[in-house]
């Protein structure tokens, strides 16, 4: 992993760090890492993140099936006329389970095996809401483009629903489930679809992903359409929540009109590799906690998924049979600039934190980003910007044009 003459490895980071707070932790002394953190972790504003302690069954599932597990809560302040509404949200990132040559039933079978210890730590460790990885059922297949991975989609109600239905119920606990789902009712199209699991084991409700990439290997055109479903936010028993599917996270208004409806946790469920996302990563979610006034949920798959066939990347370089490093690092992000520190980029990992949803209003109240936001200007401009007859309002220096004749 650590490359002798300081170059990128293959998982596209220089030193094969775990996390981002391990790395500044393990290089700068207390003093300025205690300075860093404010800056780039949010820290120490007025706020601090506390350990949240656990109990010994959820340390002792982490320890024999290896997953990184780490659980902060962010703070608010107490009001007087509203009691504090603190709910304790999980996210979930793994490795696929098996070589993608394996028989597909086994590959999903082995994969739901891997994920079972993590959602009964999330379980006894009295999660409210959890969120699963991007197309979590199957390997990242999308990049080969080819169309045997469509066997991995299933209906909403399908064999992965009933797997989290029984431990939704028997943990009291909201599961958010990301599949690639195939539309019986609609000729079997493909979606790439979220599905929302009520505590009772009810099915709340779907979301369909709402921004496709068509960037590097990420050929997921090829296997799904824009999705259908707008942007719902889901009014479970513990909060109001929504999901922002992968892609979706580089575009604020995705992020603005899940705000609008009234979410107050967003769960982004990713899967992007180092090479091409990994500056972006810590940025976008925490940029849109702050922006929307809720909390964001970020998760990424871990680990390098090779795949049987070469591809390329139309690049006109050689063609390759992996996408590159899921480089995990799954985190929170708070309205107050805070956010935790990341999984591991290696390893399986459940991140736990206790937020008061109260933080939300608080955060509108003392920023006012909704009252000073303007829309009107902004739907205006939109209104225009999609006509045909649209010219973009630029004003040029009428010497430019002097200068130059
Ligand atoms: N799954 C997915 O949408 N990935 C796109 C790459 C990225 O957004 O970093």
């Amino acid at each position: 992993m650590i490359s002798e003459n300081g170059e990128t490895t293959p998982d596209g980071s220089i030193c094969g760090y775990d996390s981002l707070h391990q790395l500044l932790s393990a290089n700068l002394k207390p003093e300025l890492f205690q300075e860093v953190s404010r800056l780039l972790l949010g820290r120490n504003c007025g706020r601090s993140l506390e350990q949240i302690i656990l109990p010994d069954s959820a340390k002792a599932l982490s320890s024999k099936h290896d997953f990184d597990l780490q659980a902060v809560s962010f703070s608010a302040d107490k009001e007087q006329m509203r009691m504090p509404r603190v709910v304790r949200v999980g996210l979930i990132q793994n490795s696929i389970a098996l070589p993608t040559t394996a028989p597909f039933s086994d590959q999903k079978r082995g994969i739901f095996d891997k994920l079972k210890p993590i959602i009964d730590a999330a379980g006894v460790a009295d999660v409210n809401i959890l969120c699963l990885q991007e197309a979590w059922t199957m390997p990242f297949a999308f990049c080969t483009r080819e169309r045997n991975w469509c066997e991995f989609a299933e209906p909403v109600d399908g064999e992965s629903t009933k797997f989290l239905q029984q431990l939704a119920k028997k943990y009291n606990m909201v599961i958010v489930s990301p599949i690639l789902e195939r539309d019986i009712d609609h000729g079997e199209v493909i979606w790439n679809t979220a599905v929302i699991i009520g505590n009772n084991g009810n099915i709340i409700g779907k979301h369909r992903k709402n921004h496709i990439p068509r960037v590097g290997d990420f050929n997921e055109s090829t296997y799904y359409m824009e999705g259908d479903t707008g942007h719902p936010v889901f009014e479970t028993v513990f909060g109001k929540i929504a999901v922002n599917i992968c892609f979706g996270r580089h575009h604020p208004l995705n992020w603005l009109a899940f705000g609008l409806n009234g979410a107050e946790i967003v769960f982004n469920p990713s899967a992007t590799v180092g090479g091409l996302s990994e500056p972006m990563w810590p940025i976008e979610a925490r940029n849109a906690a702050i922006a929307n006034s809720y909390f964001v949920g970020s998760i990424n798959r871990v680990g390098t998924e090779v795949f049987p066939n070469p591809f390329t990347s139309g690049d006109g370089k050689p063609q390759h049979n992996d996408f590159g490093h899921f480089y995990g690092s799954s985190h929170f992000s708070a309205p107050d600039a805070s956010c935790t520190p990341s999984l591991s980029r290696y390893k399986d990992g459940l991140m736990i934190s206790d937020m008061d949803l109260n933080l939300c209003r608080q955060y509108k109240d003392k920023w006012g980003f909704r009252m000073t936001a303007r829309y009107e200007v902004y739907a205006d401009l939109l209104a225009k910007y999609i006509k045909p007859d649209f010219k973009p309002q630029v004003v040029s220096d009428q010497l430019l044009n002097k200068n130059s004749s």
